[in-house]
């Protein structure tokens, strides 16, 4: 079975709708700040989807995209003028970011309230501890698709392959809060191929072209293939999709899987933003 996202994304839509025609009514447009700094094609990509999605959606949003030879104070002043502007509830900055720029000095300069993709150490905490917070989108994407086709969590074995800050580790806890059975996988992991043998879930978010194949799932299991990777010009997931279609269960494909949900997440996390800001005032 392939794990579409467009039901998933529209079905989320179609709640968020409600909440954006009421705003509509006001008057009120929210603005998305979106940070390229370089030209990474999966960012490129992100930057792209998003900026179409917002927009048809009724989001304002101010698209920076600033040569890979950016200095760090060049990119500092673009987050700093969207923190002190009151129209942008939201600012998503595109990693990865080129070398001479700090990430995580770069992050903790964002307005924590603005942090929609959830990268700050604040909403990094926050959320962890079930206090509120952002959780980054891709991860609330891979949760949402496996609700959504009502895949059972309590007890299984899930394996995630990635540990990176936006998608592997805060994928892995939420899984946890839904009692499945976590492992991490990284690239030193001695065995990668003895854990996905047992695991009834996969999720991979390494970025390398077609990773894993078909002859190191276990039969019947359930794919979330997080990877955009550029293999001879076309997109193509971490998983190996041909190989891996007779031995699974059901498998998201790339492209229409995972990304197409997490453009939506986002546009949820704006909209938090918004109710957040105004609940406080
Ligand atoms: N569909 C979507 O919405 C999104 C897609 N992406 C895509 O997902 C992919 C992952 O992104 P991101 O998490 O940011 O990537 P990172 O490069 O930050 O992390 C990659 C992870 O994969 C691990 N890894 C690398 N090689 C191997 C290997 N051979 N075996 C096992 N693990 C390995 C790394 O291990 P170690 O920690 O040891 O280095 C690391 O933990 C990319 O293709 C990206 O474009 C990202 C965000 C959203
Ligand atoms: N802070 C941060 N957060 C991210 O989530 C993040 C990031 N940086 N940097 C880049 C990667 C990559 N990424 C994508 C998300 C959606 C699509 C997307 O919408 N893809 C469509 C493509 C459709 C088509 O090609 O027709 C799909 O998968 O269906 C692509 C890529 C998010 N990332």
């Amino acid at each position: 079975m392939e794990l579409r996202g467009k039901a998933v994304a529209d079905a989320h839509k179609a709640v968020l709708n409600e909440r954006l025609v009421a705003l509509e009514s006001k008057g009120i447009v929210l603005t998305l700040g979106i940070l390229l700094v370089g030209d990474d094609k999966a960012a490129q990509m992100y930057a792209h989807f998003m900026e179409k999605t917002a927009k048809s959606a009724g989001f304002a949003v101010d698209l920076a995209h600033l040569p890979a030879s950016a200095s760090f104070d060049e990119v500092v002043q673009v987050i700093e003028r969207w923190n002190k502007t009151d129209t942008v509830y939201g600012v998503l900055p595109l990693m990865p970011m080129p070398p001479q720029i700090d990430r995580d000095a770069l992050i903790e300069r964002l307005a924590p309230e603005k942090d929609i993709d959830g990268l700050t150490s604040k909403n990094i905490g926050l959320a962890s501890a079930g206090k509120g917070g952002f959780w980054p989108c891709t991860p609330r994407a891979c949760m949402a698709i496996l609700e959504h086709y009502h895949i059972p969590l309590a007890g299984k074995e899930v394996v995630v392959v990635g540990r990176s800050q936006v998608v592997g580790k805060p994928v892995a806890l939420l899984l946890l809060e839904k009692h499945a059975t976590v492992t991490l996988c990284h690239s030193k992991t001695a065995d990668l191929t003895a854990h996905l043998k047992r695991a009834d879930i996969v999720i991979a978010a390494v970025g390398r072209a077609h990773v894993i194949t078909g002859d190191m799932l276990k039969k019947g299991a359930v794919v979330i293939d997080v990877g955009i990777n550029d293999l001879d010009g076309k997109t193509v997931g971490d998983v190996d999709y041909e190989s891996a279609l007779s031995v699974v269960g059901a498998i998201t494909p790339v492209p229409g899987g995972v990304g197409s949900v997490t453009t939506t997440m986002l546009l949820e996390n704006i909209y938090e933003a918004y109710h957040a800001r105004n609940v406080d005032c």
